[in-house]
């Protein structure tokens, strides 16, 4: 039987030689094709391919990558054969589907085939690039009669999926602007601040991280409403009270990457423009601090007035640009209405999904137009620690929960103002030696200190409150006694 078989593969291959040597190139496609439309129609079978690279360009196919973590996820783990991907930073290792294995998965009920294959090239060449010289490809196989379901619904459902896994298992990214080049910079995002460890109100932090999530399940109102699927927030409060854990806490919560923009770095509006149009969707757009940003009072003045108002408010002690240096005055010409124009002009809707978050230890200075409801859509006022964000950071620093020195810092704290910041650094042992207790009574002698500060402050201000009454007294009986108008 052997002996059989071995002659009739002898004669086959020799009739392939012959036609490959004997026919015409055009006659031999024409057999070929003849050929395929013989077998499928014997075989019931499809097959779809999923090449690795695609396009004039040899990108790597967003689709390829997508199923690649679809079978993974679902269908990888029941592979005989697996290839370990290399990975960093104590992530998990990615188990992933090795070359020429097949994979079964179900949908509805129906039955489908997925195969990694690997391309062989027909001749070897010399690449720099070895990935692209054996470029991979996935096989789809289902029976012809699940056609529909397959290409209408199944396919999208592995592509949806796919991209889910890979929007959870990507590293974030943190991108801050380069003032040289005006280029984004990117860097591995690790903040460890999340909405658990941040201390604030429960109350206030359940309502954001309930505005949060609903902003990022209402792509569907946000179109039909005709409105640029983005949301601003306003961060303001004192220094040392959350801000920028805040903006960490709120990326790590939605999985976003965080564009950190210095406004001080952007030449100009045109510039401006260009880096928002290279921000990703799933993104925080973060500008801090961005009274000591832009002068936009300044601006502001300068548009209704002339030039000499704007040097007027330049020389005003608190205005921020004072603190610039010289040549950031100099190279920045962002304007109000060029920042406006970025937060709800027409480009900025490319993409999508995006929060731009505003920090400021002034709101006041803030020209209203900028933080007006529809361009900052929530303001939150980052304030003080009250007693249920200490209760918070004395669980996440020491690890308590109750203690007996709780009463008296209970009732400090409603006697006097502190920041999350200074709080917390009082609840970080020093030393070895200090305990819990030793932390809270460091916290103690910062309140009373605090406390103590707040009291001389407040009668020095009464004083001179007194003085400044005493002054005017004077000077109002001096005018009527010496009839001076
Ligand atoms: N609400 C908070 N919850 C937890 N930790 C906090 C909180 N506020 C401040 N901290 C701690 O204090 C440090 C400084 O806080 P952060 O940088 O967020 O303040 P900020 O409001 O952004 O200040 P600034 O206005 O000076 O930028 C943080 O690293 C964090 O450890
Ligand atoms: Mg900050």
């Amino acid at each position: 039987m052997l002996a059989q078989y071995g002659s009739a593969i002898g004669g086959l291959m020799l009739l392939q030689a012959m036609l490959q040597q004997y026919f015409p190139p055009i006659l031999r496609e024409l057999l070929e094709r003849y050929f395929h439309k013989l077998v499928s129609f014997f075989d019931p079978y499809v097959e779809i391919s999923f090449s690795e690279f695609t396009g004039k360009y040899m990108k790597r196919s967003e689709a390829f990558t997508s199923i690649q973590n679809y079978l993974t996820e679902n269908a990888a783990s029941r592979a005989k054969r697996l290839k370990a991907d290399s990975v960093k930073d104590n992530r998990p290792l990615i188990l992933s589907m090795a070359d020429h294995e097949q994979v079964a998965d179900e949908y509805n009920g129906v039955k489908i085939t997925w195969s990694s294959n690997k391309i062989v090239p027909a001749s070897t060449t010399f690449s720099l690039y070895p990935m692209a010289q054996n470029p991979r490809y996935y096989k789809l196989t289902f029976h012809r009669r699940h056609r529909n379901l397959i290409t209408q619904s199944y396919i999208q459902h592995v592509l949806t999926e796919g991209k889910a896994i890979t929007s959870k298992n990507r590293q974030r990214k943190l991108y801050t602007n380069d003032p040289q080049d005006s280029m984004w910079i990117p860097a591995v995002f690790k903040h460890p601040a999340t909405f658990e460890t941040l201390a604030m109100h429960p109350d206030k932090k359940r309502e954001i991280m309930e505005d949060l999530t609903k902003f990022t399940e209402r792509k569907e109102y946000y179109a039909k409403i005709g409105k640029a699927w983005k949301r601003g927030y306003l961060l303001y409060g004192p220094p040392g009270t959350g801000k920028s854990t805040m903006i960490a806490a709120m990326a790590n919560f939605l999985n976003y990457d965080v564009y950190d923009l210095e406004l001080t770095a952007v030449k100009d509006n045109t510039e401006l423009r260009r880096l928002l149009i290279e921000t990703s969707s799933k993104s925080i757009i973060v500008i801090e601090d961005i009274d000591c940003s832009l002068d936009l009072t300044g601006q502001r003045k300068k548009a209704g007035g002339d030039d000499n108002d704007k040097d007027k408010e330049d020389d005003k002690d608190d205005n921020p640009l004072k603190k610039m240096t010289g040549k950031e005055q100099k190279s920045s010409k962002v304007t109000l209405s060029g920042l406006l124009n970025f937060i709800d002009g027409i480009w900025s809707a490319c993409g999508g999904e995006r929060l731009i978050v505003f920090t400021t230890n002034h709101l006041d200075k803030l020209d209203p137009a900028l933080i007006r409801r529809g361009r900052m859509d929530k303001h939150i006022e980052m304030s003080y620690c009250c007693f249920e964000s200490f209760k918070l950071l004395a669980t996440n620093y020491l690890n308590i929960e109750h203690h007996i020195l709780f009463k008296t810092i209970s009732k400090l704290l409603s006697e006097t103002k502190i920041t999350p910041a200074d709080v917390a650094e009082n609840l970080i042992p020093k030393s070895d030696n200090e305990d819990v207790e030793a932390c809270l009574r460091n916290l103690i002698q910062a309140l009373e200190a605090a406390k103590k500060k707040a009291e001389k402050d407040t009668k020095l201000k009464v004083q001179r409150e007194k003085k400044r009454e005493k002054r005017l007294k004077w000077w109002r009986e001096a005018k009527k006694r010496w009839n001076i108008c």
